[in-house]
């Protein structure tokens, strides 16, 4: 499955992003040439979702080894970049893979290395995407699905991971319309999945947060499926704050409950979802957007970005390798002995 639109570029010396943060009013691309900018950009939001900040972590890299490609400053530039934001686990793995593809070449070649590495990264990423989408049609039941935060090109560079299950539902003709919460306090849903489903054709049926439990249980929805941002080895999953709450209104109404993720996804180093590192966002995120301020100034917020939803709120866990089903740890640690046989294999 192709991806719909092209979301990032590797252009040696720079690389190239769609401004998530000005969309769906202004297609503006950034243009960025080194880690500070990077940095800036995948902290305010510019680039998001877990599987494309992996390819921002390595383009991190990339950028690093075109000012100083001496080991030190690379080491120190993969670890700075990987922990921009905490919750995603590629973002640290991206860098860190890359780095170590760059360190394998002669310094002189190492920017060079890093670049094609970052190339060949994307190019996995899709064909993953692809994988993933086609083992979604067999899982999710035919119907309309409510989905949550933005999973789609935007977020992977490919055909998305939930979103590219619903592209794939609709294009099979198993469903009609995809249900997309809005995703407060970033409205992730609102701009850029209602964005991305419009622009491919596919009616999307936007709902306030506040509204989903109230679809879920009007029997409106054959499934939810959402995207991860880290899974834990016991299938405690990660995602956009809102997710448990979704989860928890499917359990009560029967219906089931996906996550759609790439393998790489999976952290064994965290035993479960308490171990998972959650990003708290500022006070000024909840009380306004952009320039519109709705609290009073000086109110306090709890603004966690991720929620974690224990596993056994989870039907399966859809991957570029088929679905994982319960009993989650020995599914997922089976998954990740094969993945880590045939790495050591190649
Ligand atoms: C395929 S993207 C999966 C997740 O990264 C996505 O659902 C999500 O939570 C993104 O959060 P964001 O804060 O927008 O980076």
């Amino acid at each position: 499955m192709e991806p719909p639109l092209e979301v990032i570029r590797f252009e040696p010396p720079a690389l190239r992003v769609l401004d998530q943060s000005r969309l769906p009013h202004e297609e503006r691309w950034l243009d960025i040439r080194d880690i500070d900018q990077l940095e800036e950009a995948i902290r305010a939001l510019r680039v998001r979702g877990a599987p494309l900040l992996g390819l921002c972590g390595a383009a991190g890299v990339a950028l690093a080894a075109e000012a100083d490609a001496a080991e030190a400053p690379l080491r120190a530039a993969a670890e700075r970049i990987g922990s921009a934001r905490p919750t995603a686990v590629e973002l640290a793995t991206g860098a860190a893979a890359c780095r170590d593809a760059a360190l394998a070449a002669p310094e002189r070649e190492r920017a060079a290395a890093a670049w094609a590495f970052c190339a060949a990264y994307l190019r996995r990423r899709q064909a993953e995407d692809g994988a993933l989408a086609r083992h979604g049609l067999s899982a999710v039941p035919p119907g309309d699905v409510l989905t949550h935060c933005n999973t789609g090109t935007l977020a992977t560079g490919g055909a998305g991971t939930a979103l590219g299950v619903v592209r794939a539902a609709h294009a099979a003709g198993r469903l009609e319309r995809c249900y997309v919460t809005e995703t407060r306090p970033l409205l992730q849903g609102a701009r850029l999945t209602a964005w991305e489903l419009l622009q491919s054709g596919i009616p999307a049926v936007l709902l306030p947060d506040t509204a989903a439990a109230a679809l879920i249980l009007s029997g409106s929805v054959a499934a939810v499926v959402t995207g991860a941002d880290r899974i834990a080895a016991n299938g405690d999953t990660a995602n956009k704050v809102g997710t448990l709450g979704l989860a928890l209104a499917a359990a009560r109404a029967g219906v089931p409950f996906f996550i759609a993720a790439p393998t790489s996804t999976f952290d064994p180093a965290c035993r479960s979802g308490a171990e998972i590192p959650i990003e708290f966002r500022t006070a000024g995120e909840v009380g306004g957007y952009g320039d519109a301020r709705w609290a009073p100034a000086g109110v306090e917020a709890w603004n966690p970005a991720f929620d974690v939803t224990p596993a056994d709120l989870i039907t399966g866990i859809i991957t570029e390798r088929g679905v994982v089903r319960p009993p989650y740890p020995a599914a997922i640690a089976a998954l990740l002995r094969e993945l880590q046989l045939e790495a050591a294999q190649r």
